[in-house]
């Protein structure tokens, strides 16, 4: 597999495009219910923990058809909404897609490895067939996202977790604005290195490696008077299926279950719907 440097340029700029059409261009493919969640939204239409997040985005999610998941999937059924303006922009974004499938996947086998597991532990009826997200970001300047010159250190997406596996993460290689909280509870800034992923751990393989992964928590916070633009794609497992902490991993914390089984689609479903209530 080859994942060229200059895509991870390209699905950045190509997406900064979008953002800087009019906002009656970009809400033709406003997000709405009844495309499962899929689509634009505007500034501060998503929410974390009751805050309205500064930023704007388009949301895709590997497409779920009727009946798929049965009762499971109802929410999430719909195709992705894909802008005719710019050109190529779900030609580019789907080859990209697929390409952090692959290097996701292999990314797993190695964890696996890590955990003392065979290289396939996350095959099969885990993460075999593979759910994934993505999240194409803006976030507005400090000047222009409250509409004065004082950085307000408006908040771009608040302190929040990723639902599933593993997050490959593409942000904009001049601006600073992504922190996690490290053990001691302090906000440490993750800052851009050019031509690389930040990876993030989510809350499933939390519950498998029975805590031995952590799924840190992680903000934004653009003080810069640049428009950022991150292209988030988030690996998970199975759409329906069951996670509960390894054996391998269980005997490697003390022999008990420090989580209980949750289904991903579940998660992910309380996850949507109250990010747009
Ligand atoms: O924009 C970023 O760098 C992070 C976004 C994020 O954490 C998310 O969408 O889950
Ligand atoms: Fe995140």
């Amino acid at each position: 597999m080859i994942f060229p440097d200059t895509l991870l340029k390209e699905v950045r700029s190509i997406t900064r495009r979008f953002f800087e059409l009019p906002f009656e261009e970009k809400t033709k493919i406003k997000m709405t219910a009844m495309t499962g969640f899929r689509g634009y939204q505007r500034i501060g239409e998503n929410v974390t923990e009751g805050t309205p997040d500064m930023h704007e985005a388009i949301d895709c999610y590997r497409e779920v058809t009727k009946g798929m998941y049965g009762a499971l999937g109802k929410t999430m059924e719909g195709c992705n909404q894909w802008p005719l303006n710019p050109p190529n922009f779900k030609f580019l974004m789907e080859e990209y897609s697929s390409l952090c499938t692959e290097l996701a996947r292999k990314i797993m086998r190695g964890i696996a490895l890590a955990l003392g597991g065979s290289p396939d532990e996350f095959e099969g009826d885990r993460a075999g067939d593979p759910f994934w997200v993505m999240r194409l970001i803006g976030y507005p300047g400090v000047s222009t996202a409250n509409g004065t010159d004082i950085p307000a250190n408006d908040t771009g997406c608040g302190a929040h977790t990723d639902y599933g596996l593993l997050t490959l993460l593409n942000q904009d290689d001049d601006i600073n604005a992504l922190q996690v909280r490290n053990l001691s509870g302090e906000w440490i800034s993750a800052p851009p290195v050019p031509g690389s992923f930040i990876c993030n751990i989510g809350n499933m393989l939390k519950i498998y490696s029975n805590g031995l992964y952590e799924s840190t928590l992680h903000r934004v916070i653009n003080s810069s008077p640049k428009y950022r633009v991150s292209v988030v794609y988030f690996y998970e497992t199975n759409f329906d299926t069951a996670v509960e902490p390894l054996d391998i991993c269980r005997r490697r914390t003390g022999g008990s279950k420090k989580f209980e089984r949750v289904v991903y689609g579940e998660h992910l479903v309380s996850k949507v719907l109250t990010n747009f209530a």
